[in-house]
């Protein structure tokens, strides 16, 4: 198990990560992460919501060394091989797909490796074409080859679908569930889409306050359908955790007007407010 610098000393034996007493603050007067806990287990799909500004990205970016420099404290122990997949893809524009996926490879084998990621998400035949050339969803699917040819055993994601259009959203989780299942990484995924969560992972957590207010298990089997009453059922208790208000038809409610008056926080801000029953039916990875 690899540490971040001056933070941890423990190893975690069945845990792939874990996060005790997480502090993190920006400024002097206000904190961002108030003592968070957190473990995933090797293989474990876990997905993180919470409102706009709540610290899903802080927690990220400091569970994969990338805030160096932020106060704060606390013990973080993350797997050795850890990769990051953002809402942008990120690639370097002025290289070529499969250029950009070996980036920073080493080995003789690399390029074979990469060719086989890239193939593994779809992109076979695209290896020459220039990044800038690729759709966002090729993008998308470029940047997730380029993780998973590093073979990680964790994989951070933060709302790496946030800028896609809808279809090639469900193709993507379609993706990123099969690609789980054969490799087997632990996930955590940041999104601000409920139903994403609830199709994809095995668990969501809930970010509130600095800490994790609620820990749902998915206990949905493998075929995950959002017009199913259970999955309605567990979209209503997240949106609730989130301090969403549903009428009876699982409609989020007009906000009260007090409720965003300037001196108080839009609990809902950030959340997708689509008629879940639009959704389609997709079937999930969890039963991994
Ligand atoms: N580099 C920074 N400097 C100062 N403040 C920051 C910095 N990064 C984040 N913050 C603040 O920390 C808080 C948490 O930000 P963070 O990006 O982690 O939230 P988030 O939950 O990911 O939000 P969103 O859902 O909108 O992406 C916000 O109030 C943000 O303004």
């Amino acid at each position: 198990m690899a540490t971040h610098a001056g933070e941890l000393t423990a190893t975690a034996e069945q845990a792939a990560v874990r996060v005790t007493n997480l502090h993190r603050s920006f400024t002097r007067t206000g904190g961002v992460l108030h003592g968070l806990d957190l473990e995933i287990a090797p293989g474990e799909f876990v997905a993180l919501i919470g409102r706009s500004g709540s610290g899903k990205s802080t927690l990220l970016r400091a569970l994969a060394g990338l805030d160096r420099g932020v106060a704060g404290y606390g013990r973080i122990s993350v797997p050795a091989r850890a990769s990051m997949v953002f809402q942008d893809s990120r690639l370097l524009p002025w290289r070529r797909v499969l250029d950009n996926v070996v980036f920073g490879l080493e080995g003789r084998d690399a390029k074979d490796r990469g060719r086989t990621a890239l193939a593994e998400v779809g992109l076979a035949g695209r290896e020459r074409a220039w990044a800038h050339q690729l759709s966002g969803g090729e993008a998308q699917r470029a940047a997730l080859a380029r993780s998973l040819v590093r073979d990680p055993q964790l994989l951070l994601a933060d709302e790496p679908f946030g800028a896609l259009d809808a279809l090639t959203r469900l193709n993507m989780h379609t993706l990123l569930r099969e690609l789980c299942q054969r490799h087997r990484p632990s996930v955590l995924l940041v999104t601000h889409d409920v139903d994403e969560a609830i199709v994809l992972a095995d668990r969501v957590i809930v970010l509130d306050d600095g800490v994790i207010s609620s820990d749902v298990p998915v206990d949905l089997g493998s075929r995950r359908d959002p017009a199913d009453p259970r999955f309605a059922a567990l979209r209503r208790r997240l949106l609730n955790a989130l301090g969403v208000d549903l009428d009876a038809d699982g409609l989020v409610r007009d906000p009260d007007p007090d409720d965003l008056a300037p001196d108080r926080p839009d609990r809902s801000r950030g959340i997708d407010r689509k008629d879940p029953a639009a959704a389609a039916p997709v079937a999930a990875g969890s039963a991994r």
